[in-house]
């Protein structure tokens, strides 16, 4: 990575290289999610669209799977955006693979922003730029949990099987559900992804999100408030819901 400007730049970056396979129909094979079409656009259309409301964001960045045929048709004619075919096993690695292909300095803010979550409202990214850009610290948009929480027993299996039962109820005060965009500094993210996939191996450490990985490098990312609509496309009954209201 080269030295850091005085200005630095801010970008996104849009891991869109999953399978989808929890929001897949058992038995039918369909595209991966992210190109299931919602209110006649692809939804990783929306996703990007979404990003590049907020004219702080130089370019959306898109890395998608090695032999992903579908991304050019999917994203023709939109402005600021590229893709590149650098898709790695998981998320973390997909964002890694995309951070390392793109010409960023160490200062410069990445915005990483799932392909599975199209209704981004442009007020909320706002927030989120807001927010890192006067405290000069990264976050991400997160929403305070709402509903009572049940641990499940056993303690690991198919929470959609029908077959758990209650452990216990987990104090919810002061839990935050994660969504995205995530924004860090490049230089940072790059070092702590890096860091925590090696500990993943080591120590089984559980990087799902940015954040995540930030916080096992030491650093306490700011939670701003997200919102309703920028759900994450995960079950096949998400699709009709979050279409009504693209
Ligand atoms: N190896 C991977 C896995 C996931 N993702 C991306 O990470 C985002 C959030 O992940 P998730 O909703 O879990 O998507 P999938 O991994 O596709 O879903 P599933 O876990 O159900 O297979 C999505 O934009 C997905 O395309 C990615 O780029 N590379
Ligand atoms: C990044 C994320 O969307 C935050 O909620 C999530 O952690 C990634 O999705 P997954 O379903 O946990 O793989």
């Amino acid at each position: 990575m080269r030295e850091t400007p005085t200005h630095p730049k801010i970008i996104a970056l849009v891991p869109a290289a999953g399978i989808g396979a929890r929001a897949a129909i058992p038995g039918k094979s369909s595209l991966p999610k992210q190109y299931q079409v919602l209110a006649g656009q692809p939804m990783l259309r929306h996703a990007v669209s979404a990003l590049l409301t907020d004219t702080r964001v130089a370019e959306v960045r898109v890395v998608v799977a090695e032999h992903d045929t579908i991304v050019a048709q999917a994203l023709a004619g939109l402005p600021r955006t590229v893709w590149r075919p650098y898709g790695g096993d998981t998320r973390a690695h997909t964002v890694l693979n995309g951070l390392a292909d793109a010409a960023l300095s160490p200062g410069d803010w990445v915005l990483v922003h799932d392909a599975a979550r199209p209704g981004l409202p442009r007020e909320a990214l706002g927030r989120l730029i807001d927010a890192c850009l006067a405290a000069d610290e990264g976050g991400l948009l997160a929403l305070p949990v709402a509903d009572t929480m049940k641990r499940q027993t056993p303690p690991t299996g198919e929470a959609r099987s029908g077959r758990m039962r209650i452990h216990e109820t987990v104090d919810r005060n002061g839990l935050w559900l994660a969504q995205t965009p995530q924004m860090f500094r490049a230089g940072q993210l790059a070092s702590a992804l890096k860091e925590a996939l090696a500990r993943e191996l080591e120590q089984g450490l559980v990087i799902t999100d940015e954040a995540s990985a930030m916080e096992a490098a030491g650093f306490s990312p700011l939670l701003v408030h997200g919102s309703g609509r920028n759900v994450k496309v995960t079950w096949p009954e998400d699709f009709a819901w979050v279409e009504s209201w693209l």
